[in-house]
């Protein structure tokens, strides 16, 4: 799809031809400085944009070729969620989660058994009769995702949703989208300019950049391997590992220089094992670690560690590079 928009004659479009396929139940994070488009790309889901051309397809079904009622009633499958997080004021919790219910046409009865779950959901039973001014950012953040999933939505939009938050609200936020998804099975897709919220929940991301997505992949993938420059700068936001080449090049220069140096990369409860150790044990190879780094992906575990193997043949470090990835590890030979 493609959206430019017409207000400005000869501008670049906001989204140049982007093809992107998300699949169900996954959360999907896209990434962008300021401007690149993630906004115009998150609302031409939901047609709150209309694409220039291309389609939007939802279920097999184009969003773009909806009419009016059409869209409505498949807008309905498809909550969104804001970064200040566009609550009525004058309404009070309860009544904000009642709104699109509402709008539905759902009885009285059914609307009050509905707010009572999505309180429970999020955690606000204490709070129904407040309003908005009365809440923390947080909990007005719930009380926005309460209302995303008052009518049992398939998909979640997710628009800079915690990026008016502070860390630790943000993490508690990121956990109930987590919890969201899994438990309901509903398809994330939220768009950040912070690589620590795609490190924490997404499974897939795709970088954008001037309207176009440079990269996408696996989380994990674009974390330890990232290939474009932007990508890199993001991953830099949260990793030690991009910045790991200028360290130990210094580390290698003030130690010695012979040796072979390798990155090896620990996934999972692999993370905590003394497979290096225990690999170099009953050889003649000695290591000396240049740097280490252990994180956490979506709750799983990951490191890397830059080490030096010496003090034996070649052959014999070749062997225990050998070793390594048959014990699962990813090994990657940095130099020689
Ligand atoms: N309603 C609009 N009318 C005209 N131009 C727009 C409109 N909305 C966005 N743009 C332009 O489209 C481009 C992409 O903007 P968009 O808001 O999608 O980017 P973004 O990555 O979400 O940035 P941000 O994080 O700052 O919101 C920008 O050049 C922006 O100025």
């Amino acid at each position: 799809m493609q959206k430019v928009y017409e207000d400005i004659p000869g501008r670049v479009p906001a989204i140049q031809q982007i093809h992107l396929h998300i699949a169900r139940g996954e959360i999907f994070g896209i990434i962008g400085h300021s401007g690149a488009g993630k906004s115009t790309l998150l609302r031409c889901v939901n047609l709150l944009e209309r694409p220039s051309s291309g389609s939007i397809i939802i279920d097999g079904e184009d969003m773009t070729s909806l009419n009016a009622k059409q869209l409505q009633v498949k807008r309905r499958k498809i909550g969104m969620i804001f970064q200040h997080f566009n609550l009525l004021s004058s309404s009070t919790v309860a009544e904000n989660i009642a709104f699109p219910l509402k709008l539905a046409g759902t009885g009285q009865a059914e609307i009050g058994a509905r707010i009572k779950e999505l309180l429970e959901l999020v955690g606000l039973q204490e709070h129904a009769d407040k309003y908005p001014n009365q809440l923390s950012g947080g909990q007005k953040q719930r009380v926005g995702i309460a209302r995303a999933l008052a009518n049992h939505p398939d998909i979640l939009l997710c628009d800079e949703a915690t990026s008016a938050l502070d860390p630790q609200t943000t993490n508690a936020i990121l956990a109930l989208l987590l919890d969201i998804n899994r438990k309901l099975g509903i398809t994330i897709l939220l768009i950040t300019h912070e690589m620590q919220v795609i490190r924490a929940i997404c499974d897939r991301v795709a970088v954008m950049e001037k309207g176009l997505i440079v990269e996408t992949g696996k989380v994990l993938d674009v974390f330890l391997q990232p290939q474009h420059p932007v990508t890199k700068e993001f991953v830099g936001q949260v990793s030690d590992f991009a910045t790991s080449s200028a360290a130990v090049d210094s580390n290698v220069q003030q130690g010695d220089k012979a040796g072979t140096i390798i990155r090896i990369t620990y996934i999972g409860a692999k993370t905590y094992e003394p497979i290096l150790f225990e690999t170099v044990k009953s050889t003649n190879v000695t290591f000396a670690i240049l740097q280490g780094t252990i994180s956490s992906m979506k709750g799983v575990p990951y490191g890397q560690l830059v080490v030096q193997l010496s003090g034996a043949q070649q052959e014999e470090i070749a062997a225990v590079i050998a070793k390594l990835k048959q014990e699962g590890m990813d090994v990657e030979v940095i130099a020689p």
